[in-house]
Order: structure tokens, then C-alpha cells, then sequence
């Protein structure tokens, strides 16, 4: 079997008493979108923050195109492929779209925030950042301000922040939180244009999302995976719906 682009193996990682990832062991294929579903508190914010490397696993190893990055900052992660999607908070609301987006694209060339008149004015930056907000769908407001953007558009924008990097790996965490029915429809379009181009772990409660794009699902509860399958063998699992899915059978499809 082809060697995965993403390997966790036996992650751990104890906040005091809690075990927030116990034993954590999954791979994700080039061309995948993974989801990691569970409850409130499963860990799985968790387990993303030890994928970009904010929080240092207690013991496990994760790998990235089987290279061993366990212990490797967030940035050298980045530069390898890895990228995470910012929140909205990160982003600058008295800056346009594109200066947003061509100032993370700076940040992954290398140079200093320092010189963020360059990301202004650079070409290469501004190109840069314009492809990865025309990839989102948002080239046509590229030079609007970031505070006169509607949630769902912040949302499209810190999709073309994480894509501005490059990324061989995207980690969206609940890219649909907070977004209408409209707006959140318009995400899972975008995730199924991304995909094509760029493995994705995707955390997400909207359960209709999840069964929409994922190729296979991880169940986290209290820091274990329970299950990990395609959505049909997800869908079917007792443990799953006794744990998580509950009575809340997905029947509603997006796009
Ligand atoms: N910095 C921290 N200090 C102490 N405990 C923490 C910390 N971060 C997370 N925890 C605990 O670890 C467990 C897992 O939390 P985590 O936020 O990863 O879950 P989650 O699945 O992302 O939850 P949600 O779906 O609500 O975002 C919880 O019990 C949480 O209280």
C-alpha cells in the first residue's frame, strides 16, 4: 500500500487528569477528505493543534509524507505542506480581502510582517493572492475590506489564507460554524471544488457536511477513536450511533 500523506501513531497528550488524546492512531491517503467527527470536549480540536504542531504530544508520533514531524515547529510544518485554516479572529479587518491573503502568502515566502508594504505592492504577492481568492470564489471582492464582508465571505477568506500556502494537507476546523443554511451550502460547494486539489482533515459538527464530502470518517469520544470507516459503515456503526449519531440519522444531503 502507497505510503498515506498523514500518519498519527499512538498519540497522547493529558491535560491534568483528562486524557484529551488517548492512543490516537490514523492515516489519511494523498487525495483524501478525512473527517474527524465526536461530542463536544472529544478532543478533537485537540488532536488538530498536535497535527499543526501548536501542542506537543505527551508520546505517539505524527508523520507528513513519511517524514517524521512529531517535534517540528508550526511553521516548518507549513513549509512541508501543512496548513491550517485561521480562524476569523486572525483576520485584519481594516485591510482588504487580498491584503489578508497576500500577507499569508508573504508569511509563507519567508519574509517578515515587517515589510508588509511589500505584500501591498509585490506582484508575486498580489498574484499569489489572487489566484487563492479566485480559487475560493472571492476574487470579484478582493479589494473590499474585511469588515464590510459578510461571515460566510470571512469564512471564504480564511480558506484562501490556508490555501496561499500552498498546502499538501489542509486541517479545516468547523469551517461551517456560525454559517446560515445558504452560506454553509456554498462551503460544502467550495470543499468539493478544494478537494480535487488538496488533501483536507476536516473537524466539523454540520453532520450533513461531513456525510456529503468525506471519503472516510474518524469518530473521536473522550480522546478514543471508535470508528473509522467509510460514511456508509460510519452510518451503520452501533458504537457510533449509540456514542454520537444518536437518533439523528443523516438523511440530508448537500448540493
Ligand atoms: N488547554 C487545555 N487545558 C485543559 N484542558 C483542556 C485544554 N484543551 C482542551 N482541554 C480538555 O481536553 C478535552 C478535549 O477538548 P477539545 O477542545 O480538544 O475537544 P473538541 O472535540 O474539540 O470539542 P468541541 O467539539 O467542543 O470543540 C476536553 O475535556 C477539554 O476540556
Amino acid at each position: 500500500m502507497a505510503e498515506p500523506l498523514l500518519r498519527v501513531e499512538k498519540l497522547v497528550r493529558r491535560f491534568g487528569g483528562i486524557t484529551a488524546t488517548d492512543n490516537v492512531s490514523l492515516d489519511v491517503a494523498a487525495g483524501e477528505l478525512h473527517a474527524i467527527i465526536g461530542p463536544n470536549g472529544a478532543g478533537k480540536t485537540t488532536l488538530i493543534s498536535q497535527l499543526t504542531g501548536h501542542l506537543e504530544p505527551h508520546s505517539g508520533s505524527v508523520s507528513l509524507g513519511g517524514r517524521d514531524i512529531t517535534h517540528l515547529p508550526a511553521y516548518r510544518r507549513c513549509a512541508l505542506g501543512l496548513a491550517r485554516s485561521f480562524q476569523i479572529t486572525s483576520l485584519l479587518l481594516d485591510f482588504t480581502a487580498a491584503d489578508n491573503v497576500a500577507l499569508a502568502a508573504q508569511a509563507h515566502a519567508g519574509h517578515s510582517f515587517r515589510f508588509f508594504a511589500n505584500a501591498r505592492k509585490e506582484k508575486g504577492l498580489r498574484d499569489a493572492a489572487h489566484a487563492a481568492l479566485d480559487r475560493v470564489g472571492l476574487a470579484h471582492r478582493a479589494d473590499v475590506l474585511v469588515s464590510k464582508l459578510s461571515h460566510g465571505e470571512r469564512r471564504q477568506i480564511e480558506l484562501a489564507v490556508a490555501l496561499a500556502s500552498r498546502p499538501k494537507l489542509l486541517l479545516l476546523d468547523e469551517p461551517m460554524a456560525g454559517l446560515g443554511v445558504t452560506e454553509s451550502q456554498g462551503m460544502v460547494k467550495l470543499l468539493q471544488e478544494l478537494r480535487k486539489e488538496v488533501s483536507i482533515v476536516l473537524v466539523e459538527h454540520d453532520m450533513p457536511a461531513v456525510f456529503a464530502l468525506a471519503d472516510r470518517i474518524s469518530v473521536l469520544v473522550y480522546g478514543r477513536v471508535i470508528a473509522s470507516g467509510d460514511p456508509a459503515a460510519i452510518r451503520a456503526n452501533e458504537d457510533v450511533k449509540r456514542a454520537y449519531l444518536g437518533d439523528q440519522h443523516v438523511v440530508t444531503h448537500h448540493g
